[in-house]
Formats: C-alpha cells, sequence, structure tokens
C-alpha cells in the first residue's frame, strides 16, 4: 500500500505531548471565530450535525494524515498511536479530541481536488466543540496565551466582507453526463446493471475571490434539517450542506439511512405522489437492501421500517428510511469504508456500478465522499457529501447527481440535478432568478 512521504514522516516526529481543554461559557457562533482565526485560512474545518446539537471547528494543522489511497482504518490507527501517550489536562478526557477529515469518492483521478489526497484526515492545533449546549476548547500542543484567546473569542464578532457578484455559470459536461445516463438504461434494459447514480458539474465564476464568511453565514440562517462540513487545504476549500448521514456509531449503537428517491417540492401533491410512485420506490429499496447486505459482517440485529418515510428539506421531498443496528464487531471506519459508497451514491450491482462510474471519470473527489469524525472511543459520525462544492480564488465548482433505473427519463434527471444545485448556489449568494 504505497503511502505518502509527509504521512509517515508525521507519525515518526510529531507525537502529541499535551492535551489542554477549558470550559467554554458561550455559545459558538461558527462564522465568527472562523473569522477570528483567518490567518489559519487553509487549515480549517466545521462540522454541524443536523439537528445542530453538535459542532466541531479544527483550526491549524496539528498533523494531516494521509495517503494516496483510501485507506481510512490505516489512518485511524495513526491517530491512536499519535495521541496516545499525551498528557491530558481539563475537565474531560482526550477522548474528545477528534480526528477529522474523510477519503475521496473512489481511487480514480479527480483533478479539480488536487489539494486532497484520497485518504485526507487533521489533527488540528485547536479544536472547538458545542455538544448539547456545552462549550468547550482544546489546544494540542500548544504554547500561546490560552486565555487570551478565549476572552478574544468570547467578544468576537465577525468582521465585513464585501459584496460579490457572480461573472458566469456554465454546465460542465451536461451532453457527457446524458450521453452517460442513456448508456447506463441501455445496460438496465439487457440486465447488466440495475442502478446507477450519475452526476454533473457547474463551474460558477464570481467577480472577486471567494470568502467563506458569507457562505457560513447564510448555511447558518436556513434552519433546514441538513448537515454542514466545511474543510480546508489550502488553497481549496471543499462545503456540503448534505441531508445525508451515511453512519454513525454512538454508545455501541450503529445508526445509518437510506436516502434515494427524490420529489421537487413544486410540484403538486409531491409528497403523496413520491410515496406512491414506483420508480423511486424501487430506487429506494436498492439503497436499503444493500445497506443491510453490507452491515451483515458487524452486527446481527437491525431494526428498520418496511416502507420509507419522507425526508423534507429546502427544495426537496426524499424517501428516507433510517435503520439502526447494534454494533457487535468491526470499528466505525470500517463500517464507514464497508458501507461506502452505498447505492444512493454509486449503484447496484456495486461492482458493476462502479466500473461504469470508473469510465465515465466523472472526477467526484470528495463530492459524494464520506467526511467525518471518530474519536479514541471510536464513536462519531460520517455524512454523505453531497450538495457541495470546492473553492479555489473566484471559482466553485457545485457537483448534484441522481440514481439512474432502468425506467428513467434522461430530461428528468437533468431537472432533478438542476435543482440539487440550488442549495450551494444560495450559499454562493447567486439568485438563478435573476
Ligand atoms: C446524488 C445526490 O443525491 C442522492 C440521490 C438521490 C436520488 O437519486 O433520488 C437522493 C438523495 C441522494 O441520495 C446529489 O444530491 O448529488
Amino acid at each position: 500500500m504505497p503511502i505518502n512521504q509527509q504521512f509517515e514522516t508525521h507519525l515518526t516526529t510529531n507525537k502529541i505531548k499535551k492535551i489542554e481543554q477549558f470550559d467554554l461559557d458561550f455559545q459558538l457562533n461558527v462564522a465568527w471565530i472562523m473569522d477570528y482565526f483567518h490567518a489559519f485560512a487553509g487549515e480549517r474545518y466545521v462540522f454541524i450535525n443536523k439537528d445542530k446539537s453538535f459542532k466541531l471547528i479544527g483550526i491549524g494543522h496539528h498533523s494531516v494524515l494521509t495517503a494516496d489511497t483510501i485507506h481510512p482504518v490505516l489512518i485511524e490507527r495513526q491517530f491512536k498511536a499519535i495521541v496516545q501517550d499525551a498528557a491530558y489536562i481539563g475537565n474531560g478526557s482526550q477522548y474528545e479530541l477528534k480526528l477529522f477529515g474523510g477519503f475521496q469518492f473512489d481511487n480514480n483521478e479527480s483533478k479539480n481536488f488536487s489539494a486532497y489526497e484520497k485518504s485526507h484526515f487533521v489533527i488540528p492545533k485547536i479544536q472547538i466543540i458545542e455538544s448539547n449546549g456545552h462549550a468547550s476548547i482544546i489546544f494540542v500542543d500548544q504554547s500561546s496565551d490560552k486565555i487570551q484567546i478565549i476572552d478574544a473569542l468570547r467578544h468576537h464578532t465577525g468582521g465585513k466582507v464585501p459584496d460579490n457578484k457572480i461573472i458566469s455559470a456554465e454546465d460542465i459536461d451536461l451532453e457527457l453526463f446524458k450521453s452517460n445516463a442513456h448508456k447506463a438504461i441501455s445496460m438496465m434494459q439487457e440486465d447488466k446493471l440495475e442502478k446507477v447514480v450519475l452526476s454533473r458539474k457547474r463551474k460558477i465564476t464570481m467577480e472577486r475571490d471567494i470568502d467563506i464568511l458569507p457562505l457560513i453565514n447564510q448555511a447558518m440562517k436556513n434552519h433546514e434539517v441538513s448537515y454542514f462540513a466545511l474543510i480546508e487545504s489550502g488553497a481549496q476549500t471543499f462545503i456540503t450542506k448534505t441531508p445525508e448521514q451515511l453512519v454513525a456509531v454512538q454508545d455501541g449503537i450503529l445508526h445509518t439511512n437510506a436516502i434515494a428517491g427524490t420529489m421537487g417540492k413544486s410540484i403538486d401533491n409531491a409528497k403523496q405522489k413520491l410515496l406512491d410512485d414506483e420508480k423511486n420506490l424501487y430506487e429506494h429499496k436498492i439503497v436499503v437492501e444493500s445497506i443491510k447486505e453490507d452491515l451483515a459482517p458487524f452486527t446481527n440485529e437491525i431494526t428498520l421500517k418496511q416502507s420509507p418515510d419522507i425526508l423534507e428539506n429546502q427544495f426537496f421531498y426524499h424517501l428516507y428510511t433510517p435503520i439502526n443496528a447494534k454494533l457487535n464487531r468491526g470499528g466505525l471506519l470500517e463500517v464507514t469504508e464497508s458501507l461506502h459508497p452505498t447505492p444512493a451514491l454509486g449503484g447496484f450491482p456495486k461492482r458493476a456500478a462502479m466500473d461504469f462510474l470508473a469510465e465515465a471519470n466523472e472526477g467526484r473527489g470528495l463530492y459524494g465522499a464520506p467526511l467525518g469524525y471518530v474519536d479514541l472511543n471510536d464513536e462519531g459520525e460520517f455524512i454523505v457529501a453531497i450538495r457541495s462544492m470546492v473553492i479555489q480564488d473566484n471559482t466553485a465548482m457545485l457537483y448534484a447527481g441522481c440514481g439512474i433505473v432502468k425506467s428513467s427519463v434522461v430530461e428528468s434527471e437533468v431537472y432533478e440535478t438542476e435543482i440539487k444545485f440550488k442549495p450551494m448556489l444560495e450559499m454562493l449568494g447567486v439568485n438563478e432568478d435573476e
């Protein structure tokens, strides 16, 4: 397994000596905190869970643990070795320090994500957590004046960012998306494939460099049920506002879900139509069955409902099945690697779908990929990074995908992906109706 030089160097030289944790007596304003630490631009991350009860911010790089192939379990092992002998000072435990990051959709080339490795995880210099209303800050091997930083954070309010305007919006390879969809449907008619999820891209160019501050502010304004995550790597920033959890483990219980099957909210009676729609129910069932199969090595107790619920977000209804299981064997990252990609993002049969996608050569990078965190207790959460974009200078590359099955109509899928760009366009302040 080829491992980056950088990865090996960090391992041998960078063991953590001291973790210091302080309680914070104020609620986190994520945008303002990111603004306060603007000197660390390129080395920050944010993760906010679906019900906003958990917020995680990382500042600076203590270590970047990467591999040039998908191997998160190996990286988690190295994280444990790095933290193992650290002295801990505070009211909690070193188990609160989290390894944050993810791995790309697949091992294929993804030129829009040149700043990210295939497996890309970070141990920050400063980590800020808010969990169920209680906030704390962790310093990893830091000699700076910590009380002064805490005090400054308490009083800091976000700076003013100059307005930015869109210059152009350009569909990338839309014709290729359509021809791949037709090709997939023909293969399905020959029973060579059951489902594949295809994606397309839109490149947005703005007048000036894109600042993340207004994007975070915009994302926080909107109270819909979705995660928010951001990871910077040098000149690039990846952002997702996904409704989709891949897997979480807490107190020995594994939580996952199937989200597949979509109807735009502008359609009359959309909710009921979606619940009755054969094509969408079929797309959804493929995901549920595949998740059950992939979980089998880790559990013998799975709980789920027989028919899907509706998940509502700003622009759509999705078919949604929550799935819970007792984790009897293996850990969070093993389950993450095994589930990814579910047929909500890959397809079915998995192998045939991944071969199709390798040929389609969409260069997904972190789009549709698992992103999240794990701690030393092996607890944490990974999300599926859809409704996402990668930003560099004054451009943002947006990604949107949809499930193709035998009965798909290509123009409807183009329309569905069109709406799926909206959450990112809204975050960028782009009003398409203007
Ligand atoms: C692939 C995306 O979404 C996925 C595909 C869906 C579908 O085909 O119905 C629904 C939700 C997601 O699982 C995306 O938003 O980019």
